[in-house]
């Protein structure tokens, strides 16, 4: 059984001409609206017990408002949202307490009206103001706290008792980044022991790292339903068509490291050795990206590639029209789609970089960097835009995400995703116990 079904989700506002209309028809005035604003149409999704989804979208694509319907605080004009369970939903900046109330009482408010009775929220309550973690605020008036602290005290409350589906929204970012990370721990656990999470973040990188699927949203409508990486990937695309983007950075290549065959003018990109077939391409057309190649310490397409290596990443680009302005992009993430780097020419270059092209024009562009990373795959994305970065109107040509598997061993192991190059050294030692250590 799923644990959360919407079907055919529907919510229009009324929008009325006047004021005077507005307060009229509250009166029970036989005021007709004078229009109905639909902000989301024909949602449907299903969601089983123990997955996490995260929820992207643009900026009024109606985020909030799904999530305000599956938790039941506004009511849909059509549809129907079914949950078999209990539901915590992280939603407003406050979850409505009482300004004049203390963290303390408005707790006990809060989880009443979850439904907890006034023993169970006291037992819980120690635990609940250990997790927010406000010192002396916590009784204090409400009306005194920072936005993060209410965010504190909100989270403490709303996961006192592990509900069955967590619907977090865009609330946890006033956290600090402490706070957040004590959040995303408790959820993890919670996660483990078969919660389900609705996560509302603007930040790909959360995705990707807290939900297996995802769903975005677009003008009121589910636009994709996937996997997080996939969905993550299509956002991106929508955002750098449409804001400043993830750079290009360019260096026309000179072909002499680069053999005949990489000259030709076919598109070959998915016979290279290391091609991923499950890369994601998208573009508004103008420009194909045809071919690419790696070349570290002298090596062609290397099986694999030694941490700390430098590497050339060359790609061959066929322009179909004019463009003033080109951006060349580059990207390498973790196979779960944590990006790991990013740059364009635009930023590369530090502006200097201004690459105009005409149609029937083939252009071979290299990033050149250091691989400081740990062992394991790694994909790589190419992409070409066209505009002005300074003006933020990118739009994205062809884009190749996770289209280049790379893979990296390393012989001398460190922890996380990139090498620092920490060096270490004793500056100060007891004579007497280097004497020690001298003797054995
Ligand atoms: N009370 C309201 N009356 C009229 N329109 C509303 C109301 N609340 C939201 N809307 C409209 O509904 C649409 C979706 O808004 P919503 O807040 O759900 O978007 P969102 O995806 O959460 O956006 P954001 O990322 O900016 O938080 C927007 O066009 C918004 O203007």
């Amino acid at each position: 059984m799923n644990l959360l079904s919407v079907s055919h989700l529907g919510k229009a506002y009324r929008v009325y001409a006047s004021e005077f209309q507005r307060i009229g028809r509250w009166f029970g005035l036989p005021i007709k609206p004078s229009e109905e604003h639909w902000v989301m149409k024909d949602v449907s999704f299903s969601i089983r017990p123990g997955e996490s989804i995260g929820i992207v979208g643009q900026n009024g694509a109606g985020k909030s408002t799904l999530l305000k319907m599956i938790a039941g605080t506004l009511q849909p004009s059509e549809g129907s949202v079914q949950v078999n369970g209990r539901i915590a939903a992280i939603l407003e900046l406050g979850m409505g307490f009482t300004p004049e109330l203390t963290g303390r009482q408005n707790v006990f408010h809060s989880a009443g009206l979850m439904g907890f009775s006034v023993a169970q929220v006291a037992e819980a309550m120690p635990e609940i103001e250990a997790f927010a973690e406000i010192g002396e605020y916590f009784d204090e008036p409400v009306r005194t706290y920072s936005s993060g602290m209410q965010m504190r005290v909100a989270f403490a409350v709303s996961t006192a008792f592990r509900p069955d589906l967590l619907i977090v929204d865009e609330a946890l970012s006033v956290g600090d980044s402490y706070f957040q990370a004590k959040c995303f721990k408790r959820i993890k656990q919670y996660r483990e022991e078969g919660m389900t999470l609705i996560l509302v973040s603007h930040s790909a990188d959360d995705i990707v790292r807290h939900c297996e699927r995802a769903i975005l949203l677009k003008n009121g409508r589910v636009g994709f339903d996937g996997s997080s990486r996939e969905v993550t990937n299509r956002y991106l695309d929508e955002l750098f068509g449409k804001k400043k983007g993830v750079g290009h950075e360019t260096e026309v290549a000179s072909p002499g490291l680069v053999s005949e065959d990489f000259l030709n003018t076919n598109d070959v990109f998915a016979t290279r050795a290391g091609y991923n077939p499950a890369e994601y391409r998208w573009g508004h057309g103008g420009a194909a990206i045809l071919d690419y190649l790696i070349i570290v310490d002298g090596e062609r397409f290397p099986s694999r590639i030694e941490s700390n290596s430098n590497g050339d990443f060359y790609f061959k680009v066929r322009f179909d029209a004019d463009f003033e302005s080109v951006v060349p992009g580059f990207l390498i993430k973790t196979l779960d789609g944590i990006f790991l780097y990013g740059t364009n020419s635009f930023v590369s270059s530090r502006g200097q970089s201004a690459i105009s092209v005409r149609a029937g024009d083939i252009r071979m562009f290299r990033f050149s960097l250091s691989l400081n990373l740990n062992a394991g795959d790694h994909l790589v994305s190419f992409g070409i835009s066209s505009g002005n970065p300074l003006m933020g109107d990118l739009v994205p040509l062809d884009r190749r995400y996770d289209a280049v598997m790379l893979k990296i061993s390393r012989v001398v192991q460190f922890w996380g995703l990139s090498d620092m190059q920490a060096t270490f050294n004793i500056e100060y030692q007891d004579p007497s116990e280097a004497e020690v250590v001298a003797h054995d």
